[in-house]
Parts: C-alpha cells; sequence; structure tokens
C-alpha cells in the first residue's frame, strides 16, 4: 500500500508538523467543548459514527432483555397469514406445543404467522418473545407478544433469533422468511451454529424448493448432497415440536 499523498486525503483532513494527517477542527474548539454545545444540529445523528453507536446498542440491548430467557425456539413464517388460513392455526398449535414442552417461542413479533404462534404460546401459559422491526409500514407489535424488543436493523435482530434459539421451525412464507430461513441454513453449512434443527411445516410448500436445490444446486455442484440434511420437512405441528426438541432445546429442558 501506497504512503497518502494527499491528493486522496479528504479535504476535513490536514497534514500535521510531525507529516502525517489528522481531522481538522475550527481553532479553539475541543471534542469537549463541541460535546456541550447545544447550538450544534442534529445532523451528527444521521452520521456512520453515530449509527454504529446505536447499532451496538441494539445488541447490548437485545442481550440484556434475552440473556436468561431459558431454552427457546424460534418460529418464523408469513406475515400476511390471516386467521382462517390453515397455516395459521399450524402456527398457534406449534407455539402451543412449545410452550407445553418447556420452552420459549422467539419470533418477529408481527401479524400473520408470527401472532399465531406467539399466540398458542401465550394461551398456553409460555413466554412469548417478539423481537420487532421498524418497518415503513409499521403495523406494531402482535398483541400477543409478552417480551417484546424493537430492533431498526434486520441483521442486529437476526443474531437473536439464533443466538438465543436452539432450534427453528418454519411455516409458509415469503421473502422474510426465506431469508430467516436461508441465514440459519448458511449458519449449520458453515458449522457457526451445530446441533440446530431447522425444521419446515408443510410438504406440498416447501418440497418444491427443495427438489430444485436438489435438481439445480446439488446437480451442478454448488451444493453438496449433504447440505439438503440441514433441514427437515413434516406436516403437522407435533412432528414439528417433536423434531425441534429432539436437538439442543430438549436437552436444555432436561438440564432445567
Ligand atoms: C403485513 C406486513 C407485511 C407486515 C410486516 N410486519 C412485520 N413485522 C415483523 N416481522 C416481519 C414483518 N414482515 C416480515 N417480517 C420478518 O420476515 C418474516 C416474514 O416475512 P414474509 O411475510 O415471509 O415475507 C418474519 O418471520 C419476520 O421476522
Amino acid at each position: 500500500m501506497s504512503a497518502p499523498t494527499g491528493s486522496n486525503i479528504p479535504r476535513r483532513f490536514k497534514k500535521q508538523p510531525y507529516g502525517g494527517w489528522k481531522k481538522d477542527t475550527p481553532a479553539g474548539s475541543t471534542a469537549d467543548a463541541r460535546l456541550l454545545d447545544t447550538q450544534r444540529s442534529s445532523d451528527f445523528t444521521h452520521t456512520d459514527p453515530w449509527r454504529v453507536m446505536r447499532i451496538q446498542s441494539e445488541f447490548v440491548q437485545g442481550f440484556d432483555a434475552l440473556s436468561d430467557i431459558g431454552p427457546a425456539i424460534s418460529v418464523f413464517g408469513s406475515a400476511r397469514t390471516k386467521p382462517e388460513n390453515p397455516h395459521y392455526q399450524s402456527g398457534v398449535d406449534v407455539g402451543r406445543l412449545l410452550a407445553e414442552a418447556g420452552v420459549a417461542v422467539i419470533t418477529g413479533g408481527g401479524p400473520g404467522s408470527m401472532e399465531a404462534a406467539n399466540r398458542g404460546a401465550s394461551e398456553a401459559g409460555g413466554l412469548s418473545i417478539g423481537l420487532g422491526i421498524e418497518l415503513p409500514f409499521e403495523q406494531g407489535m402482535n398483541q400477543w407478544v409478552g417480551l417484546g424488543v424493537d430492533f431498526r436493523y434486520f441483521f442486529a435482530r437476526k443474531t437473536m433469533f439464533v443466538k438465543y434459539a436452539q432450534g427453528f421451525v418454519v411455516l409458509p412464507g415469503g421473502l422474510g422468511t426465506l431469508d430467516e430461513l436461508f441465514e440459519a441454513m448458511v449458519l449449520v453449512q458453515t458449522s457457526k451454529v451445530t446441533q440446530f434443527p431447522i425444521v419446515l411445516v408443510d410438504s406440498a410448500f416447501w418440497s418444491p424448493l427443495l427438489a430444485w436445490i436438489k435438481d439445480t444446486m446439488v446437480a451442478e455442484g454448488l451444493v453438496s448432497p449433504g447440505d439438503l440434511d440441514i433441514v427437515q420437512i413434516v406436516d403437522t405441528p407435533e412432528e414439528a415440536v417433536a423434531l425441534v426438541m429432539s436437538g439442543k432445546a430438549g436437552l436444555r429442558v432436561a438440564e432445567g
């Protein structure tokens, strides 16, 4: 790497007598004085260094809220599932069965299948957690969330889904659900998480996706045939909960 010549240094930096470069500050101004200056504009809250602090605070807030929830399973699925849709009832049943098995239920805190799982957990007297996300078409946390944490950033929120759960149950969904599913699959594939069951509910919905992965991705050598075993497909909430509880979640419940 070549030494900075001056032509590639941003203008707010000033060459120092010792030869290096330092951010230029107005004469007589110190960091303390600038911090205490009430007249300054609030533009700084939209700068990247400030955002880093906000991102950091989301992790702190999430870790604080969730560190002692005990064993938990994250449940994903469409935000658009209506209560009259059979997938909604599956979500309620998954939430209820997980609560009865002694684990907390974590969802995205929104409507549809998230609401269903929170509802099942809550009605069964379990710990019902919602990790909400700020969206332009904000709907707020669903009414069945007992412990809610709000996030601005998807990536901070996604860390919590994995960090505080011992497995995933995935109901039919759209792009958001696929995003969460594939993130988990990659974490298992790359051994970032181990012993992490991922159970997909509804074979009619999920089988074509797995068939495409097998017939196209595996056939082209882009994923290993063994990678298909990262997920398991079932058709009932009972099977889903039995499978997801047979891993680390079940062990943690037994330990408790
Ligand atoms: C009606 C509507 C679109 C509301 C959006 N409100 C939401 N609130 C909370 N999490 C969400 C929302 N939309 C998407 N997500 C995230 O993405 C997944 C669902 O996205 P999708 O509907 O499958 O693509 C959920 O598991 C959730 O974590």
